[in-house]
């Protein structure tokens, strides 16, 4: 997947929801507005496979399943999930260099369709006391940067960070890594349960390829008028 060349093809659309007729609807006022369309694990639970494939005629597909196990299984998931031809396909960094690697080893056998492998660093939920509460001392730029390192050494095509540590990754790694950054909020929309946030327009000008952007989207009146004033604020 090439890097987005407009401004509505920055933004990845989260469909969150575990209504699949919502889904369709969302999917359908947003497919031209925005670049990806992201599945999530509440979309994914609630309609399998066959909610994948139907937004893939939409838009390419951000599977974001954050897959997290033993090389062995991770393996395997990414072996399965193959069919369904996601554009993008989230891990966690967490996992381990092992895990990375062997995932890779796995979507390699799409040869050039394979899809981009994006591991999440530390969840955007997460704060500094967070952290330190699950034995993370340093706080999350650290630890971003920490688990960068692993998982870009490992094989991750790029990676998924908040808007907070995108300007050090660049300053680490330079432009070669895909970032995709959420905890991405317009300036007055709520946070939720997002911890290290920004509006889209610092996020891009830090250095983000994509943002990407639920609530303030498929929780406005008109999503497809909120996705077009988001793509609008990066100009
Ligand atoms: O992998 C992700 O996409 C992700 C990683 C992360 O650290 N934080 C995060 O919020 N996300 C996803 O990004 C979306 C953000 O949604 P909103 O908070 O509604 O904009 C959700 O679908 C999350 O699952």
């Amino acid at each position: 997947m090439a890097r987005p060349n407009s401004f509505a093809g920055r933004i990845i659309a989260a469909i969150d929801t575990g209504d699949t007729t919502r889904a369709e609807q969302l999917a359908h006022a947003l497919a031209r507005r925005t670049g990806l369309l992201k599945v999530g694990l509440e979309l994914f639970c609630a309609g399998g496979p066959a909610v994948v494939t139907g937004i893939a005629e939409q838009a390419p597909v951000f599977l974001d399943l954050k897959l997290h196990d033993i090389p062995n299984t991770v393996a395997g998931a990414v072996r399965s999930l193959l069919p369904l031809a996601p554009a993008m396909l989230t891990l966690h960094a967490a996992g381990g260099p092992a895990m990375i690697a062997a995932a890779r080893e796995a979507a390699e056998q799409a040869g050039a369709a394979r899809p981009m492998l994006l591991a999440v660093t530390v969840l955007t939920s997460m704060d500094a006391a967070t952290l330190s509460e699950i034995g993370v001392a340093g706080g999350p730029v650290q630890q971003v940067l920490r688990l960068a390192r692993i998982a870009l050494a490992a094989g991750a095509d790029g990676l998924v960070c908040s808007p907070q540590e995108v300007a050090r990754i660049r300053d680490a790694y330079g432009a070669a890594p895909f970032l995709v950054v959420p905890g991405v909020r317009p300036a007055g929309s709520a946070m939720g349960d997002q911890a290290r946030v920004a509006t889209p327009a610092e996020a891009i000008a830090a250095g983000a390829d994509w943002l990407v952007i639920g609530r303030p989207i498929t929780g406005a009146a008109d999503p497809a008028a909120a996705a077009e004033a988001i793509a609008e604020s990066l100009r």
